[in-house]
């Protein structure tokens, strides 16, 4: 199993990694924001930029990243676009989701770039992450319902050939099965076919238990919001770093 490492935080090491998404509108607000999610100690830090006001203008983009840059490092740094149809909060073009993902990866200034593996320009946009070494997690999102297992693991494994370097899934349960078919999925994606770390959870509150479950069933990482949670389900970082801790340690 490959063990990703940005500076000293090993992905697919020991306890899972934990993220916490900045949700901030513009600069100001995510400057705050990085203030008081530091107390959390985060791993990695994830960027929605979906959610910035002025994240059509490229420049304004580059301007805001290299703000958090500073105030962040040296944390890990994600960068991800989430887009409309997978949870997130702005409809834009596929031509500007490659155009964005592609500036930012020039820019130095980001360890992780998300790319969603039904994005239209995937290959080209793994391509410019790997020319410029950024760590690519790719991802998929469900928000509607728990795919079987069986699907579950072909996502995975696709984004694997695509040469993500962690792929990962977000899916919604209907009920506690769901949950079990999601933990399935990531054991068996962990013990059979990944040579890579995962990351998987099952989303809301009845999700919940698959966030703290990372490191029995094989999910490298977990998310944990800050000041606001990025996806149904979320705890606080705080909270999610001592429950992990405690699974860890006994
Ligand atoms: O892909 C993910 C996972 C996530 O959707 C979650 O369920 O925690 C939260 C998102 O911010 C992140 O990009």
């Amino acid at each position: 199993m490959k063990i990703f490492s940005i500076r000293d935080i090993h992905i697919g090491e020991g306890i899972p990694k934990v993220i916490v998404p900045l949700m901030g509108k513009n600069t100001e607000q995510l400057l705050l924001e990085i203030k008081i999610i530091k107390e959390a100690t985060p791993d990695i830090v994830e960027w929605r930029a979906d959610v910035l006001e002025e994240v059509e203008n490229i420049e304004a983009v580059k301007k805001t990243l290299s703000a958090i840059r500073t105030e962040l490092y040296p944390t890990p740094l994600l960068f991800t676009f989430r887009s409309h149809r997978e949870g997130g909060n702005k409809k834009i073009t596929d031509s500007y989701y490659k155009q964005l993902l592609e500036e930012v990866v020039q820019t130095n200034e980001i360890d992780i770039i998300d790319v969603e593996l039904f994005s239209l320009n995937v290959h080209e946009i793994v391509e410019s992450a790997i020319a410029n070494d950024v760590f690519i997690i790719m991802s998929n999102h469900d928000f509607e319902k728990t795919p079987v297992k069986e699907e579950i693991i072909w996502r995975l494994r696709r984004m694997q050939e695509f040469g993500a370097h962690i792929p990962k899934i977000a899916v919604m349960p209907k009920s506690p099965t769901d949950v079990l078919t999601l933990l399935d999925a990531t054991y068996t994606m962990n013990s059979l076919y990944a040579n890579r770390p995962i990351i998987t959870m099952s989303m809301a509150s009845t999700g919940i238990i698959s966030r703290l479950a990372g490191q029995v069933f094989g999910s490298a990482a977990t998310f944990g919001s800050g000041i606001e949670a990025s996806a149904p389900g979320q705890i606080p970082a705080s909270e999610l770093r001592r429950m992990l801790e405690i699974l860890h340690t006994n």
